[in-house]
Protein backbone atom coordinates (compact mmCIF):
# COMPACT_ATOMS: atom_id res chain seq x y z
CA UNK A 1 0.00 0.00 0.00
CA UNK A 2 1.34 3.42 -0.56
CA UNK A 3 3.00 5.02 2.12
CA UNK A 4 1.95 8.80 2.80
CA UNK A 5 3.92 10.67 0.66
CA UNK A 6 3.49 14.31 2.69
CA UNK A 7 5.05 12.62 5.70
CA UNK A 8 8.30 10.79 4.28
CA UNK A 9 10.37 13.77 5.19
CA UNK A 10 9.28 12.73 8.82
CA UNK A 11 12.77 11.21 9.79
CA UNK A 12 14.65 13.87 9.11
CA UNK A 13 12.27 16.14 10.30
CA UNK A 14 12.99 13.90 13.50
CA UNK A 15 16.88 14.04 13.23
CA UNK A 16 16.91 18.00 12.82
CA UNK A 17 14.10 18.46 15.93
CA UNK A 18 17.04 16.16 17.98
CA UNK A 19 19.84 18.03 17.10
CA UNK A 20 18.29 20.91 18.27
CA UNK A 21 17.03 19.99 21.52
CA UNK A 22 18.65 19.38 24.76
CA UNK A 23 15.59 17.26 26.11
CA UNK A 24 13.05 15.51 23.92
CA UNK A 25 9.26 15.03 25.11
CA UNK A 26 8.10 11.19 23.15
CA UNK A 27 4.57 12.28 23.65
CA UNK A 28 2.54 8.78 23.59
CA UNK A 29 -1.35 8.10 23.41
CA UNK A 30 -2.29 6.28 26.89
CA UNK A 31 -4.78 4.17 25.50
CA UNK A 32 -2.10 2.62 23.04
CA UNK A 33 1.10 3.69 24.81
CA UNK A 34 3.70 0.71 23.31
CA UNK A 35 2.14 1.68 19.83
CA UNK A 36 2.60 4.89 20.21
CA UNK A 37 6.18 4.73 21.40
CA UNK A 38 8.52 5.51 18.22
CA UNK A 39 11.75 3.23 18.30
CA UNK A 40 13.22 5.95 15.70
CA UNK A 41 12.71 8.75 17.94
CA UNK A 42 13.71 6.91 21.15
CA UNK A 43 17.22 5.55 19.19
CA UNK A 44 17.98 8.77 18.02
CA UNK A 45 17.58 10.51 21.10
CA UNK A 46 19.90 7.48 22.95
CA UNK A 47 22.41 7.45 20.11
CA UNK A 48 22.73 11.32 20.30
CA UNK A 49 23.06 11.27 24.38
CA UNK A 50 19.51 13.30 24.63
CA UNK A 51 17.16 13.34 27.71
CA UNK A 52 14.35 11.87 26.84
CA UNK A 53 10.71 11.63 28.82
CA UNK A 54 7.90 9.50 27.81
CA UNK A 55 4.71 11.81 28.14
CA UNK A 56 1.70 9.41 28.50
CA UNK A 57 -0.56 11.76 27.17
CA UNK A 58 -4.76 11.32 27.44
CA UNK A 59 -4.59 9.73 30.53
CA UNK A 60 -8.28 11.01 31.14
CA UNK A 61 -9.03 8.12 29.01
CA UNK A 62 -7.70 5.45 31.01
CA UNK A 63 -8.20 4.11 34.08
CA UNK A 64 -5.19 4.48 36.73
CA UNK A 65 -4.19 1.23 37.35
CA UNK A 66 -3.68 0.36 33.66
CA UNK A 67 -1.75 3.95 33.23
CA UNK A 68 0.15 2.75 36.47
CA UNK A 69 0.92 -0.71 34.29
CA UNK A 70 2.24 1.26 31.50
CA UNK A 71 4.24 3.61 33.55
CA UNK A 72 6.57 0.28 34.81
CA UNK A 73 6.55 -0.74 31.52
CA UNK A 74 7.54 2.12 29.81
CA UNK A 75 10.17 3.30 32.85
CA UNK A 76 12.69 0.65 32.07
CA UNK A 77 13.78 2.73 29.46
CA UNK A 78 13.07 6.38 30.21
CA UNK A 79 11.84 8.61 32.69
CA UNK A 80 7.67 8.78 32.32
CA UNK A 81 5.08 11.83 33.18
CA UNK A 82 1.49 11.32 33.46
CA UNK A 83 -0.31 13.82 31.36
CA UNK A 84 -3.50 14.51 30.12
CA UNK A 85 -3.43 17.98 28.45
CA UNK A 86 -7.57 18.15 28.49
CA UNK A 87 -7.50 17.69 32.60
CA UNK A 88 -4.58 19.82 32.91
CA UNK A 89 -2.84 16.77 34.87
CA UNK A 90 0.95 16.51 35.14
CA UNK A 91 1.87 19.92 34.10
CA UNK A 92 3.67 21.03 37.12
CA UNK A 93 5.63 17.57 37.31
CA UNK A 94 6.79 17.49 33.95
CA UNK A 95 7.51 21.30 34.23
CA UNK A 96 9.98 20.62 37.36
CA UNK A 97 11.26 17.63 34.96
CA UNK A 98 12.07 19.94 32.41
CA UNK A 99 13.89 22.39 34.46
CA UNK A 100 16.03 19.60 36.24
CA UNK A 101 17.54 19.33 32.70
CA UNK A 102 17.41 23.21 32.65
CA UNK A 103 19.65 23.86 35.88
CA UNK A 104 22.78 23.06 33.81
CA UNK A 105 22.18 25.17 30.62
CA UNK A 106 21.69 28.64 29.54
CA UNK A 107 19.05 27.91 27.28
CA UNK A 108 17.10 24.62 26.97
CA UNK A 109 15.29 23.88 23.57
CA UNK A 110 12.70 20.70 24.20
CA UNK A 111 11.93 18.72 21.25
CA UNK A 112 7.89 17.61 21.34
CA UNK A 113 8.02 14.33 18.73
CA UNK A 114 4.87 12.05 18.63
CA UNK A 115 2.83 10.71 16.10
CA UNK A 116 0.30 13.08 14.76
CA UNK A 117 -2.87 13.56 17.14
CA UNK A 118 -1.40 12.14 20.18
CA UNK A 119 -1.91 15.19 21.84
CA UNK A 120 1.82 17.33 20.77
CA UNK A 121 0.48 20.92 20.28
CA UNK A 122 -2.53 19.91 23.40
CA UNK A 123 0.81 19.61 25.39
CA UNK A 124 2.47 22.89 24.17
CA UNK A 125 -0.78 25.20 25.35
CA UNK A 126 -0.94 22.91 28.40
CA UNK A 127 2.62 23.81 29.53
CA UNK A 128 2.71 27.40 28.35
CA UNK A 129 -1.12 27.84 30.02
CA UNK A 130 -1.98 29.44 26.55
CA UNK A 131 -3.08 28.59 23.44
CA UNK A 132 0.00 28.98 20.71
CA UNK A 133 0.17 25.98 18.92
CA UNK A 134 -2.88 24.76 16.66
CA UNK A 135 -4.90 21.46 17.83
CA UNK A 136 -7.70 19.58 15.78
CA UNK A 137 -8.96 15.97 16.04
CA UNK A 138 -7.62 15.78 12.34
CA UNK A 139 -4.40 13.64 12.43
CA UNK A 140 -1.69 16.41 10.68
CA UNK A 141 -3.25 19.54 11.70
CA UNK A 142 0.52 20.94 12.69
CA UNK A 143 2.73 22.09 9.50
CA UNK A 144 5.98 23.20 9.45
CA UNK A 145 8.44 24.10 12.85
CA UNK A 146 7.71 26.57 15.61
CA UNK A 147 9.40 27.63 18.27
CA UNK A 148 7.70 28.48 21.79
CA UNK A 149 8.75 30.47 24.56
CA UNK A 150 7.86 28.67 27.65
CA UNK A 151 9.78 31.06 29.57
CA UNK A 152 13.59 32.83 30.05
CA UNK A 153 15.56 29.98 29.20
CA UNK A 154 13.19 27.33 27.91
CA UNK A 155 11.86 26.76 25.01
CA UNK A 156 9.81 24.34 23.19
CA UNK A 157 10.01 23.15 19.28
CA UNK A 158 6.21 22.46 17.55
CA UNK A 159 6.80 19.74 14.67
CA UNK A 160 4.33 17.92 12.79
CA UNK A 161 3.54 14.31 13.72
CA UNK A 162 6.80 12.09 13.33
CA UNK A 163 5.88 8.93 11.75
CA UNK A 164 8.14 6.50 10.66
CA UNK A 165 7.36 5.51 7.27
CA UNK A 166 4.61 3.65 8.41
CA UNK A 167 1.27 2.25 6.52
CA UNK A 168 -1.74 4.16 6.31
CA UNK A 169 -3.09 1.19 8.15
CA UNK A 170 -0.95 1.40 10.77
CA UNK A 171 -0.72 4.67 11.45
CA UNK A 172 -5.16 4.93 11.35
CA UNK A 173 -5.00 2.48 13.94
CA UNK A 174 -2.98 4.85 16.01
CA UNK A 175 -5.43 7.22 15.44
CA UNK A 176 -2.81 9.45 13.48
CA UNK A 177 -4.30 9.25 9.70
CA UNK A 178 -7.46 10.35 8.27
CA UNK A 179 -9.95 7.66 8.00
CA UNK A 180 -11.59 9.68 5.02
CA UNK A 181 -8.42 9.22 3.00
CA UNK A 182 -7.83 5.44 3.58
CA UNK A 183 -8.92 3.32 0.29
CA UNK A 184 -10.12 0.17 2.42
CA UNK A 185 -11.32 1.73 5.86
CA UNK A 186 -12.94 -1.20 6.43
CA UNK A 187 -10.58 -2.97 6.78
CA UNK A 188 -8.66 -0.97 9.10
CA UNK A 189 -11.57 -0.75 11.15
CA UNK A 190 -11.74 -4.73 11.51
CA UNK A 191 -8.56 -5.02 12.77
CA UNK A 192 -9.06 -2.15 14.94
CA UNK A 193 -12.90 -3.68 16.08
CA UNK A 194 -9.95 -7.20 16.34
CA UNK A 195 -7.64 -5.36 18.98
CA UNK A 196 -10.99 -3.90 20.98
CA UNK A 197 -12.66 -7.58 21.37
CA UNK A 198 -9.33 -8.92 22.54
CA UNK A 199 -8.82 -6.13 25.08
CA UNK A 200 -12.46 -4.29 25.89
CA UNK A 201 -15.06 -5.69 23.99
CA UNK A 202 -17.48 -3.65 26.18
CA UNK A 203 -15.80 -0.52 24.99
CA UNK A 204 -17.70 -0.74 21.54
CA UNK A 205 -20.61 -1.94 23.40
CA UNK A 206 -20.70 0.94 25.60
CA UNK A 207 -19.95 3.25 22.28
CA UNK A 208 -22.82 1.62 20.15
CA UNK A 209 -25.20 0.46 22.67
CA UNK A 210 -25.42 -3.09 21.05
CA UNK A 211 -24.37 -6.25 22.14
CA UNK A 212 -20.79 -6.57 20.00
CA UNK A 213 -20.43 -10.23 18.46
CA UNK A 214 -17.04 -12.03 18.84
CA UNK A 215 -16.13 -11.80 15.04
CA UNK A 216 -14.93 -8.53 13.99
CA UNK A 217 -16.78 -8.69 10.71
CA UNK A 218 -19.87 -9.23 12.17
CA UNK A 219 -19.28 -6.68 14.87
CA UNK A 220 -18.85 -3.93 11.74
CA UNK A 221 -22.01 -5.64 10.45
CA UNK A 222 -24.00 -5.25 13.89
CA UNK A 223 -22.67 -1.55 14.38
CA UNK A 224 -23.30 -0.62 10.65
CA UNK A 225 -27.18 -1.66 11.02
CA UNK A 226 -27.15 -0.34 14.34
CA UNK A 227 -26.31 2.95 13.32
CA UNK A 228 -28.55 2.74 10.44
CA UNK A 229 -25.77 3.41 7.73
CA UNK A 230 -27.39 1.54 4.70
CA UNK A 231 -26.33 1.41 1.07
CA UNK A 232 -29.30 1.83 -1.93
CA UNK A 233 -30.54 -2.14 -1.40
CA UNK A 234 -30.80 -1.83 2.40
CA UNK A 235 -27.18 -3.36 2.82
CA UNK A 236 -24.84 -2.17 5.61
CA UNK A 237 -22.65 0.96 4.14
CA UNK A 238 -19.45 -0.84 5.45
CA UNK A 239 -17.13 2.43 4.38
CA UNK A 240 -19.38 4.25 6.28
CA UNK A 241 -19.14 2.76 9.14
CA UNK A 242 -16.00 1.81 9.00
CA UNK A 243 -14.86 5.54 8.84
CA UNK A 244 -17.41 6.66 11.89
CA UNK A 245 -15.55 4.15 13.67
CA UNK A 246 -12.29 5.06 12.97
CA UNK A 247 -13.20 9.19 13.82
CA UNK A 248 -14.76 7.51 17.12
CA UNK A 249 -12.11 5.96 18.47
CA UNK A 250 -9.49 9.52 17.49
CA UNK A 251 -12.07 11.12 19.04
CA UNK A 252 -11.70 8.90 22.61
CA UNK A 253 -15.61 8.28 22.22
CA UNK A 254 -14.35 4.34 22.66
CA UNK A 255 -13.26 3.85 26.15
CA UNK A 256 -10.78 0.68 24.99
CA UNK A 257 -7.15 0.40 25.35
CA UNK A 258 -4.16 -2.30 25.71
CA UNK A 259 -0.57 -2.80 26.00
N1 LIG B 1 -9.12 13.12 25.86
C1 LIG B 1 -8.02 13.83 25.55
N2 LIG B 1 -7.86 14.28 24.29
C2 LIG B 1 -6.74 15.00 24.02
C3 LIG B 1 -5.75 15.26 24.99
N3 LIG B 1 -4.75 15.96 24.40
C4 LIG B 1 -5.13 16.14 23.12
N4 LIG B 1 -6.32 15.58 22.88
C5 LIG B 1 -7.09 15.60 21.62
O1 LIG B 1 -6.35 14.90 20.64
C6 LIG B 1 -6.48 15.53 19.37
C7 LIG B 1 -5.11 15.85 18.82
O2 LIG B 1 -4.47 16.84 19.62
P1 LIG B 1 -3.31 17.77 19.03
O3 LIG B 1 -2.74 18.52 20.18
O4 LIG B 1 -3.80 18.53 17.85
O5 LIG B 1 -2.28 16.65 18.55
P2 LIG B 1 -0.90 16.76 17.73
O6 LIG B 1 -0.08 15.62 18.21
O7 LIG B 1 -0.34 18.13 17.86
O8 LIG B 1 -1.44 16.48 16.28
P3 LIG B 1 -0.77 16.72 14.82
O9 LIG B 1 -0.87 18.19 14.57
O10 LIG B 1 -1.67 15.92 13.97
O11 LIG B 1 0.61 16.19 14.87
C8 LIG B 1 -7.35 16.78 19.60
O12 LIG B 1 -8.70 16.45 19.28
C9 LIG B 1 -7.21 17.03 21.08
O13 LIG B 1 -8.33 17.70 21.63
C10 LIG B 1 -5.94 14.76 26.33
O14 LIG B 1 -5.15 14.92 27.25
N5 LIG B 1 -7.10 14.04 26.52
Amino acid sequence: MEKPREWLREKSIAKKVLKESNVVLEVVDARIPLLTRNSVVESLAKERNKSLIVVLNKSDLVPKEFLEQAKGVIEKDFPVVMFSAHKNIGVNQLLEKIKEYAKEKQIVKVGVLGYPNVGKSSIINALKKKKVATTSPKPGMTVGEKLIKLDENIYLIDTPGIITLEYQEDLALKGSYIPDKLPYPADVAIKLIEKIIQNKKEALEDAYKVKIPDDPLQALETIGKKLNYKVSGGEVDYDRTAKKILWDWIKGHIKAYWL
